[in-house]
């Protein structure tokens, strides 16, 4: 693309010599989220451009830009269709800092529409086509699981929801692998598993309780979701369906809503 056709940015940013940063599309506890225009491959992209606090050398910013390092790298590792794709990361902000601890900038696939979160505050979902978005996300979350990553921040602002049909679980700020430092980390209580919210370690099945919590509140009444609900929703890890067997019981509410519209319309 030549320079007089290239979008012009906000304030003519560019990240990384790269990525034209050209609207705001929303801001959380690390960052500032921009679409942004690729000018290499020319296509539209979403940067995440990083807050962190104090100044250079600072503990909680050292901290702070860890903890990006590492949402890029655990979202970069899940290779799934329901899981925001991660693109690229540049280090952008011309302070000195030591190597490894510079803030940022994830670059990842734009998701145009509006996270589940947003969506909810419009009315719930009908029982249906949660279990397509929880299907999604729970498939997200094996694709995770099967790299040893576990989400922990399964929550509606983190599901982005695109006009096509497409689910995109982001936010793998507090993902971690096994074998996790000691100290609990913060995250949402609503939909912290008890287990996570007693300040035990969570695992795979912390996340399975997040997506019953994310169900329960995505729905006004859970109608046919309600026996896979209840199991996600059990206090004892051990007690939560087996993945597959959530994903079987999601589909069968889904195929059921297809299979009564084709009916209908008939
Ligand atoms: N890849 C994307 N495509 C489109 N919109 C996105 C994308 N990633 C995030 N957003 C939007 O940008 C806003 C901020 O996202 P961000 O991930 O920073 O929020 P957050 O989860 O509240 O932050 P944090 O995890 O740092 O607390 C949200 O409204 C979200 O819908």
């Amino acid at each position: 693309m030549s320079d007089d056709s290239a979008p012009k940015g906000v304030n003519d940013l560019v990240a990384g010599g790269r990525y034209r940063l050209l609207e705001r599309i929303g801001s959380g506890a690390t960052g500032t989220v921009w679409r942004a225009h690729d000018d290499l491959l020319d296509r539209e992209v979403a940067v995440k451009q990083p807050r962190l606090p104090g100044g250079p050398g600072d503990e909680d910013r050292r901290r702070a830009a860890h903890r990006l390092h590492h949402e890029a790298r655990a979202a970069a590792l899940v290779d799934h269709p329901s899981a925001v794709a991660i693109l690229d990361v540049v280090e952008e902000d011309g302070q000195p800092e030591a190597a490894g601890d510079g803030p940022p900038w994830i670059v990842m696939e734009l998701i145009r529409g509006e996270s589940l979160h947003e969506t909810l505050t419009r009315g719930p979902l009908d029982p249906a086509e949660a279990a397509r978005v929880g299907l999604a996300v729970l498939g997200a979350l094996r694709a995770a699981h099967a790299v040893g990553i576990v989400h922990r921040e399964v929550k509606p602002a983190n599901v982005l929801l695109g006009p096509d049909g497409r689910v995109g679980l982001t936010g793998f700020g507090l993902a971690h692998t096994p074998d996790p430092p000691a100290a609990a980390l913060p995250g949402s209580p609503d939909f912290a598993a008890p287990e996570r919210r007693a300040g035990r370690d969570a695992g795979p099945a912390s996340d399975l309780w997040s997506l019953g919590a994310l169900l329960r509140t995505a729905v006004a009444d859970t109608g046919p979701l309600d026996p896979l609900v209840r199991r996600l929703l059990s206090p004892d890890p051990d007690g939560r369906p087996d993945p597959a067997q959530a994903a079987a019981e999601l589909e069968a509410v889904v195929a059921a809503s297809r299979a009564r519209l084709e009916l209908e319309s008939r």
